[in-house]
């Protein structure tokens, strides 16, 4: 599926603007972003329940919508799994199921069979939808926007009415089967983590315009600016000010390259990604090359989370506060003075204040 600069006004105001992306056969692309910015409503454009006001859209080489053609929903090719798009509750599974499905009855049931059997529903043909759990219905809601072998599948927050347990096993079961059907699929989730979960690709959406494209490993690694790396953890940030392409700090100097003299810089850095020392009578560790000095801070608060701690310090060199985590056989008391070191390789220098 191929989507060119994509945009939706309401009013005066720009909901979608300029959306551009394409999705491959077999592949997962998840427009992630917060609530309000715009997901659903280019979900919605594609499906063709709402229409542009520019761009265009194609599926397998065929344009479905432009500024002169216009291709009904049903004859899209593509296949929905939305949130409040439940059941019919007055028709049994396997009618469900068979609902968008033309052609030889012999056919139809066979093809029923087959999806309930996929994923895992088969006993409950003659079922209605009341008399099922939320994950069974989840279950069969899939099996019925396949059935129909959609070029592209749209969901929309698929799986935000189970419970966490739940969740994670039908989330991969749902990913094995959109594999094996090589639908392209565009997925709409304002959770990081099930993007990262499902994702080949993730498309960071913000304010109605995609603000970054790639895999979850480069998104969560090389965000765009502070507001991208926010949006997938804590953050830590530390100011600085550009001199001769780099910025000085007390956790040592960092590389501020193409930025000009007098820049004001965050340079930010994730919990996991700080290492803590102990004081030896008021000094620290030495530096080293991969983590560069360390800054000394006395502990506000520790929290233990399992397999983590979460541990936030107030630091000497100017009363912020920042944050750590690390493995949980660490739980300092408040009040203890200890010595913060950052993985050079892992922090982001960002002009402060500009998207
Ligand atoms: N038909 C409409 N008329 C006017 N404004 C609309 C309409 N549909 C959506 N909007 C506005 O467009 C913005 C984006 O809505 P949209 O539902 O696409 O966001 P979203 O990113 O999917 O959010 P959420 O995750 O909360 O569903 C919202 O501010 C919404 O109020």
């Amino acid at each position: 599926m191929e989507i060119t600069n994509l945009t939706r006004r309401f009013g005066g105001r720009t909901v979608v603007e300029d959306v551009s992306l394409s999705v491959m056969p077999g592949q997962v692309t998840c427009l992630l972003g917060p609530s309000g910015c715009g997901k659903s409503t280019t979900l919605r454009l594609i499906a063709g329940v709402d229409t542009p006001d520019a761009g265009s859209i194609s599926v397998d080489g065929r344009t479905v919508c432009d500024d002169t053609s216009r291709v009904p929903p049903e004859s899209r090719s593509i296949g929905l799994m939305f949130q409040d798009f439940a059941l019919f509750p007055h028709l049994d599974v396997a009618r469900n199921v068979a609902f968008g499905l033309s052609g030889p009855k012999a056919e139809i049931r066979a093809r029923v069979r087959a999806m309930l059997d996929r994923v895992g529903m088969g006993r409950y043909e003659k079922a209605f939808p009341h008399e099922l759990s939320g994950g069974e219905q989840q279950r069969v809601a899939l099996a019925r926007a396949l059935a129909p072998k959609p070029r592209v599948m749209l969901m929309d927050e698929p799986f935000s009415g189970l419970d966490d347990r739940l969740r994670d096993g039908i989330r991969d079961e749902t990913l094995d089967l959109l594999k094996e059907e090589g639908a392209a699929v565009l997925l709409v989730t304002h959770e990081p983590a099930e993007a990262m979960r499902m994702a080949d690709e993730i498309a960071l959406m913000r304010d109605g315009r995609i603000v970054q494209r790639g895999a979850p490993y480069n998104i969560y690694n090389a965000p765009h600016d502070l507001e991208a790396a926010a949006f997938f953890s804590d953050v830590n940030v530390v100011k600085g000010t550009v001199r001769g392409a780099l910025t000085e700090t007390p956790f040592g100097a960092f590389l501020a390259p193409g930025l000009a003299d007098g820049t004001e810089v965050d340079i930010v850095f994730r919990p996991q990604h700080v290492r803590i020392d102990f004081d030896r009578a008021g000094r620290g560790p030495n530096p080293t090359p991969e983590q560069g000095n360390a800054a000394r801070g006395v502990v506000t608060r520790a929290r233990f989370m399992g397999a983590e701690s979460l541990v936030e310090f107030r630091m000497d060199f100017d009363g912020s506060v920042l944050k750590a985590q690390v493995p949980s056989v660490f739980l300092p008391r408040p009040g203890m003075p200890l010595w913060l070191m950052v993985r050079r390789d892992r922090c982001f220098v960002f002009p402060s204040g500009v998207h």
